[in-house]
């Protein structure tokens, strides 16, 4: 029965390793289990003290697990993101990103200048003020002094266009570099993970993280930092302007910053919530439509088009309502600031014409600062227009760091076996198995099944029973929660996982094919195969002389999940692919169900020729499915072996009980 002491034992150790060491669970250790795979799977949050409820006696207790875990169970969430990590990513692209903040600093130091050029023509043509057009031309210092202005005003506009030329163009390719490596490394990082993570994790959701969420982070955060440095340039160096021309009119115009200051830190909290909402919302709303999309076929055999066009309009509408709040609060922000620096700059032209009056300042001195005052006020927006950018680039970072930061649970092996130790001996030691999705629902308890090489099994049972969850295990897509497969004595969890996936092959009911050609379909496994091995596999599939009557035979593209294909053919060339590999344990999960009774007959009569060598496993409800068996396993509903039996071919058409 149950020991306290060994939940302290389970408390301090690995928890699959303390799963391992007991061997047979009483019934209270399954529920305590299943908390403990749930809680040794938590992700991103270092679980600090969880408490495990099981049903012994309903006791509580409260535990210190030693590691941290990632919850496969639960879709991956978001973490923060420091601004420090954010500017890692810029950091990336540091040379080119210099170039462009060079370019922004030159581009800024030119339209500072311009107020000024601005102020000092009006100052000289103010001076001149009342005398005629003749005269005018003949006042040579006024003229010289526009040339020279002119000439500043070429040169700074000149300087400006090849500056905002090198800053936009440098800062585009580092928001296109940045975009780029990030998706590259966010693909390769959720081609990693364990099939679980798929179980929690829409395809479509992480596809709009793969386009959305990275543009989102790379480009906005590119475009909004060098808008808020350019800004931040222009804000301090108008201000500064701004008390160098007249420091009493400045106590005015500089009194309205705190002011804006405090209403940019509210907006930006505001952005980064609802932006964060709104990336969600637009995820899954992806999601939907290429759920959808991809299985137009059943949405219209169902007529339910119409449902699923509302059901993405509701989705669609709530991605609207939450882009109209944030739409209504960057109104309400943007006529705020415009509203505060319109007053102010009224002040500054009735304080600043008392300030012409008196003498104090010439007429091109106000215009000036009109400009620069102006020029802070529009800098001050881009900032916090660049604030909130990097804020949203922030949160759409904060899930995209997630995902790129999660990890395979599952342990990989790297040990590939000598060619001769390798045989196909297969053997499931006292396996009990639960999917991570559900781990209080263990479909495999302390299940025992040995396989001598070269055998021919059938593995027969009602659905549900857990016949594909077997093929599963024996290719590690999922890890025993307790227990040992082993090939040849290997387990294969120490397999190299590429290797092992080369030499147990399983062929499935529902293949699937990728878009390309039929050939790149087929050399899937061996992009290297020559002509003559793609024939000779197609032709052992009974595909050859299909594919022969495609219009660009093995050339032929057979688009998105290949539609144009029936489904016996699709499993033709998944059969084909499988064959190619030449693998030493061949699963057949019921992989020619597709293929009407006669072609399933004799391909599978085919392959068990071809395989010969090789340990082969059938996987099905019928006679015709499992044809070939020399051994017959029957599970029941609980995943045990009922009967372990020699058959002859004739004995087959039992497990046509199973059906329905
Ligand atoms: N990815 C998954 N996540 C959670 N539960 C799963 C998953 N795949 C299968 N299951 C569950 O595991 C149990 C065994 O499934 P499995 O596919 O192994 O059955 P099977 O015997 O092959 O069924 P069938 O004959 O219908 O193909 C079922 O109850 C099923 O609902």
């Amino acid at each position: 029965m149950w020991h306290p002491g060994l939940a302290g034992c389970c408390i301090r150790q690995n928890f699959p390793g303390v799963l391992r060491r007991s061997t047979r669970w009483p019934p209270q250790m399954h529920v305590l289990k299943a908390c403990l795979v749930t809680n040794a799977t938590r992700q991103h949050r270092p679980f600090r003290r969880q408490s495990l409820l099981f049903l012994n006696g309903w006791r509580q207790f409260r535990v210190t697990p030693a590691v941290t875990r990632l919850d496969v169970g639960k879709p991956t969430e978001q973490r923060p993101v420091s601004l420090k990590e954010m500017g890692h990513l810029l950091l990336q692209e540091k040379k080119t990103f210099t170039v462009a903040l060079a370019g922004i600093g030159v581009a800024s130091a030119c339209q500072l200048c311009i107020p000024y050029i601005f102020g000092s023509v009006v100052d000289l043509l103010s001076a001149t003020v009342g005398e005629n057009t003749d005269a005018l031309h003949s006042n040579t210092a006024v003229l010289s002094g526009l040339q020279e202005n002119a000439m500043a005003m070429l040169g700074v506009g000149l300087a400006g266009t090849a500056a905002t030329y090198a800053s936009t163009s440098q800062l585009d390719i580092v928001g296109q570099r940045i975009s780029m490596n990030l998706r590259k490394r966010l693909f390769g990082n959720i081609l990693d993970q364990d099939l679980a993570f798929f179980d929690v994790n829409k395809s479509g959701e992480l596809a709009n993280r793969l386009s959305t969420d990275v543009h989102e982070v790379a480009e906005h955060l590119v475009e909004n930092i060098s808008k808020f440095l350019h800004a931040s340039v222009m804000a301090t160096a108008s201000a500064g302007m701004l008390l160098y021309i007249s420091p009493s009119l400045s106590v005015i115009t500089l009194s309205v910053v705190p002011a804006i200051a405090l209403g940019a830190a509210q907006y930006s909290k505001v952005v980064k919530k609802l932006s964060l909402s709104l990336l969600n919302s637009l995820a899954k709303s992806t999601q939907h439509a290429a759920e959808k999309m991809a299985g137009i076929r059943v949405v219209r055999h169902f007529a339910a088009e119409i449902r699923e066009k509302e059901r993405y309009g509701q989705i669609i509408d709530e991605s609207l309502g939450l882009a109209k709040r944030l739409a209504v609060s960057e109104g309400v922000y943007v006529a705020a600031i415009f509203a505060v620096s319109n007053f102010a700059l009224l002040g500054v032209l009735f304080l600043g014409a008392g300030k012409v009056l008196e003498g104090v300042l010439t007429v091109g001195g106000l215009a000036s600062y009109c400009l620069y005052a102006t020029s802070l006020s529009e800098a001050m927006k881009d900032a916090t227009d660049g604030v909130a950018g990097v804020i949203r680039a922030q949160g759409a970072a904060g899930r995209l760091y997630a995902l790129l930061e999660t990890r395979p649970l599952m342990q990989r092996g790297a040990i590939i076996p000598p060619a001769e130790a390798i045989r196909g001996c297969i053997e499931f030691r006292d396996v009990t198995f639960a999917y991570p999705t559900r781990p209080a629902s263990p479909v495999l308890e302390g299940f025992n099944l040995m396989l001598k090489p070269r055998e021919n099994l059938g593995i027969t049972g009602p659905s549900g029973c857990g016949k594909s969850s077997l093929a599963l295990l024996l290719t590690r897509m999922y890890a025993p929660l307790q227990g040992q497969v082993l090939l040849d004595g290997y387990d294969v969890a120490s397999l190299d996982p590429a290797w092992l996936r080369r030499t147990v092959v399983v062929i499935t009911q529902e293949p699937l094919l990728f878009s390309g050609t039929v050939r790149e379909n087929i050399a899937l496994g061996k992009p290297s195969a020559s002509h003559a091995e793609i024939v000779e596999a197609a032709t052992l599939a009974n595909a050859h002389r299909f594919i022969s009557r495609l219009p660009q035979q093995y050339d032929t593209q057979i688009g998105e999940r290949a539609l144009v294909l029936s489904g016996g053919q699709k499993q033709r060339l998944a059969i084909a692919r499988a064959m190619l590999l030449k693998p030493i344990v061949l699963v057949v999960d019921e992989g020619t169900t597709a293929l009407d009774s006669m072609n399933q007959g004799e391909v599978l009569r085919q392959l068990l020729r071809e395989c010969k060598a090789s340990t082969v496993v059938l996987i099905g409800h019928s006679a015709t499915a499992l044809e070939g068996s020399t051994r017959l396993v029957t599970l029941n509903r609980g995943g045990n072996i009922v009967r372990d039996e020699m058959v002859r071919e004739s004995e087959l058409p039992h497990v046509n009980n199973w059906r329905g």
